[in-house]
């Protein structure tokens, strides 16, 4: 569902963020993508979501290469921001028809939908509100509903539980699982490792914008838990 292909950033001023990085994420995969600060996971995961232009490498979704066609790729993928940026004036319920409209969403569809993930985050009762009034966490739910309510077949989840209650992220990490079940992939970065050790099938470990782990879990961790390997990756000092 997801293949990178050799994917390297260059920032202006000469930072390069990501260096040469290849990794595949299948349909039904949960694959958690993790690193230090500054190792090269948001870089990459902008760059899936197709809001970061980049010339080196390239990245397909669902076969098709974001550079060929961006449009068919940001069709099938949501993508969930570390800090999403919402139209603060419209309401609730206002945001989410308006994405649903985006993506062409059938009405009963929609409507089903948003009731199913309203209530499973317990935000049924604020939809009406302006969404200027929201707490960060109840943003985050709505930008997580709106993300659901088009049935990806890939999901990008930039640090997804930061800021979540813990009935919030209990209940998105059921439905991530229940996604997957159903032929969705699910690509997130998280710097809580016992999660990603939970809840992912695959994960990759990125250092210094290379990846320096990579496959199933319990590969990765063989018999010590995925921290250990981490700290271990990441305070190995580079030839
Ligand atoms: N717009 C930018 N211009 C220049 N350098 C950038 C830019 N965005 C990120 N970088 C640099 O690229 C590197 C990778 O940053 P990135 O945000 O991808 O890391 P990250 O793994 O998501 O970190 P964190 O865990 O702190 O969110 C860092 O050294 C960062 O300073």
């Amino acid at each position: 569902m997801l293949q990178i292909v050799n994917f390297s950033k260059t920032y202006k001023g000469g930072k390069r963020a990501v260096d040469g990085l290849s990794l595949e994420v299948n349909s039904g995969d949960i694959f958690g993508f993790i690193g230090h600060n500054g190792a090269g996971k948001t870089t990459t995961i902008r760059a899936i979501a197709g809001v970061l232009n980049f010339e080196e490498g390239d990245i397909l979704i669902d076969g098709v290469s974001i550079k060929r066609d961006p449009v068919y790729c940001k069709k099938v993928t949501a993508y969930i921001p570390d800090n999403p940026d919402l139209y603060e004036h419209l309401s609730g319920i206002a945001y989410l028809n308006f994405i649903g409209d985006i993506y062409e969403v059938e009405k009963s569809d929609r409507r089903h939908l948003i009731e199913k993930y309203a209530d499973a985050f317990e935000l049924t009762s604020n939809l009406g509100d302006s969404i200027s009034s929201y707490s960060h966490g109840m943003k985050q739910k709505l930008a997580i509903i709106s993300a659901l309510i088009h049935s990806p077949k890939l999901l990008v989840l930039d640090e997804p539980f930061v800021g979540l209650d813990p009935k919030a992220a209990h209940t998105l990490k059921g439905i991530m699982a229940q996604m997957c079940k159903n032929g969705s992939a699910i690509f997130f970065s998280t710097h809580v490792l016992e999660v990603a050790e939970k809840l992912c099938n695959r994960i990759g470990i990125i250092k210094n914008g290379k990846l320096v782990a990579y496959g199933p879990t319990q590969e990765v961790t063989g018999d010590s838990s995925l921290e250990d390997v981490f700290m271990e990756l990441v305070e190995t000092k580079q030839p």
